[in-house]
Order: C-alpha cells, then sequence, then structure tokens
C-alpha cells in the first residue's frame, strides 16, 4: 500500500475500477511514500495477511490475482502456501508476479532470503512474472544492457521457472524505455510503444500488472492481456499527473480527463499531461 497513492494497492484498485472489474486487495505493508521515494515501510503480519486473503477468498472468489510488494521472507511464503493450497482447489487461477524487489532508484527492497523464497516458492506457481531491468537482474545474474540483454534474461528466467516472462523496459535508457520483451518458451515477442517522453511514470508497474490480471479475469489469454495492458500503461503514462517534485503518478482514468476537458470542467491544468489538448 503507497500511502501517496500513486503505486502499489491504490494504483492497482484504480486499474481494476478502469477495467470494470471488481478488486480486492490483501495489505502486505504500509509505505510511507511519495513522488520522490519512500521513506518508511512497515509490514503486515504473514498471518495478517493471510487472513486477508481468506476472508477474499472463501466468500467473493478471485478469477485472477496479482502480488505486488511482499516485503520479507516471513510475507512471501505466507503468501506462496495460500496460493498453493488454494491452486490445489483450484479457486487461485491467473496469478500474476509481479516480483517487486527494487525501488526505482535502484535500491533492493528485500533481501537475499526473501529473494529465494520468492524464486522457489512463489514465481513457480504464477502464469506469468514482470520483471522490470533491475530484478530481471536479479532473477538471472545478467547485466542488463540492450535489447539483447532483455531478450536473454527472458529466455532464462523462462528456463528457470517455466512460466512466461516479460521483462519491463522502463528503466532501460533511451528509447527501451517503452519496450518490454515476452517469452512463454514458444514465441518471443518484442512489444513496442512510442516512449513518452514524462518523468511522471510512478506505478506503471503495478499499472502493468493489474492490468493484465483485470484483462485475465474476464477471460482473455495470456498473450492478449499483455498486450492489452501495455496499450493502457501507454495511455496512462500520456495522461500522467505533474503532481509532487518527484515522479507524479501515470493518470488510470484518462477517458474521464478527455471528457472533462472536452465539457469545459478542466482547462489548461498545468497538473494533467494531455497529449491531445
Ligand atoms: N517513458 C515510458 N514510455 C513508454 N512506456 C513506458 C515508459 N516508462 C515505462 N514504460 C512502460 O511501463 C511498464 C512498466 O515498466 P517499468 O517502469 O519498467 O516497471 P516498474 O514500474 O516495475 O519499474 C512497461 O510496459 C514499460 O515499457
Ligand atoms: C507499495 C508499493 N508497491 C509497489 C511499488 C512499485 O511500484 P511500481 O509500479 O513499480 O512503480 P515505481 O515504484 O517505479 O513508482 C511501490 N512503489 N510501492
Amino acid at each position: 500500500m503507497s500511502l501517496g497513492g500513486g503505486a502499489g494497492i491504490q494504483a492497482d484498485l484504480r486499474t481494476f475500477a478502469f477495467h470494470c472489474v471488481h478488486g480486492t486487495s490483501a495489505i502486505t505493508c504500509i509505505t510511507a511514500q511519495n513522488t520522490l521515494g519512500v521513506t518508511r515501510v512497515d509490514a503486515m503480519a504473514p498471518d495478517a495477511v493471510v487472513a486477508q486473503i481468506q476472508a477474499v477468498v472463501e466468500d467473493i472468489g478471485v478469477d485472477a490475482a496479482k502480488t505486488g510488494m511482499l516485503l520479507n521472507q516471513g510475507i512471501i511464503a505466507a503468501v506462496a502456501e495460500q496460493v498453493g493450497l488454494l491452486q490445489a482447489k483450484n479457486q487461485m487461477r491467473n496469478l500474476v508476479v509481479d516480483p517487486v524487489m527494487v525501488s526505482r532508484t535502484g535500491v533492493q527492497l528485500i533481501d537475499g532470503d526473501a529473494v529465494k523464497t520468492l524464486c522457489h516458492d512463489l514465481i513457480p506457481k504464477a502464469a506469468l512474472v514482470t520483471p522490470n531491468r533491475y530484478e530481471a537482474q536479479i532473477l538471472t545474474g545478467l547485466e542488463i544492457n540492450s535489447l539483447d540483454g532483455m531478450k536473454s534474461a527472458a529466455e532464462i528466467i523462462y528456463r528457470d521457472f517455466n512460466i512466461a516472462v516479460l521483462i519491463k523496459g522502463g528503466g532501460m535508457e533511451g528509447d527501451l524505455r517503452g519496450i518490454d520483451i515476452w517469452f512463454d518458451g514458444e514465441k518471443l515477442e518484442i512489444l513496442t510503444t512510442k516512449l513518452v517522453d514524462t518523468k511522471n511514470t510512478h506505478g506503471t508497474g503495478c499499472t502493468l500488472s493489474s492490468a493484465i490480471a483485470a484483462n485475465l479475469a474476464q477471460g482473455e489469454n495470456l498473450f492478449t492481456s499483455v498486450q492489452k495492458a501495455k496499450n493502457y500503461v501507454t495511455t496512462a503514462l500520456k495522461y500522467s499527473l505533474n503532481i509532487g517534485a518527484g515522479q507524479g503518478p501515470v493518470g488510470h482514468f484518462y477517458p474521464l480527463l478527455e471528457e472533462a476537458v472536452g465539457s469545459g470542467s478542466i482547462k489548461n491544468n498545468p497538473q494533467f499531461s494531455m497529449p491531445n489538448f
């Protein structure tokens, strides 16, 4: 959960709402966070996370799920155990693991034991894992500086975990920032969108993985879910919000912004990046 509202569960729930699916959540930690970064993180007790998952599954049910910031080994192990139990009962389909391990400034957020548990217990249970540049470096041991590096990382992650992988390019240099690599063991695809020239990229990873989960929940296949989510995040970036002194959040509800501008209720508001106006 990100109290600045730009990433974590706030970004996930906005994305779910935009896609017309009912989003639920299990809070794993509270971050003191704004557009400049994270200043403090408080983790929930693992059994409190488990209780939240069980409350949702037992009553409402899950068509698709995504994980985000799982801060320590205890939380990761508890979530992985729940996922395993629920998958055995066919109550947890379409799991997307966004392996949040490194902050946007390149700082590692979780320790080595937590990374091991993530790799050993959780990622293999997913349908898709979506590492950014730095997370792919941790998962593969490669230094990733090029498109070829991103492709090699995708192949290694598929080989090691036997699940589909999307390497996100937002942390790369230049035009590679708009490029992601998909590999599912058969098809290697370069997903390209034109680079959106903005500093306001806070929450792109959460938004992408929750849009993928939302598309899966609506019955799309995995690759189409990824393609649609990529288009969504690209447009949300074009309408990102210029708030705070750092990297502002993406604009999840851009059609409403368009409508508001069209009707004249928002005019030349410098907080919104509006490419078409
Ligand atoms: N400036 C940008 N222009 C276009 N797409 C971008 C830009 N920055 C990030 N993206 C896209 O946002 C998505 C999230 O990627 P990334 O920012 O690398 O994830 P994370 O937030 O986990 O670090 C990816 O689809 C990536 O290509
Ligand atoms: C609470 C919380 N969860 C996840 C993240 C990572 O967010 P992401 O979408 O990868 O965007 P940035 O960190 O790059 O802004 C987070 N920051 N906070």
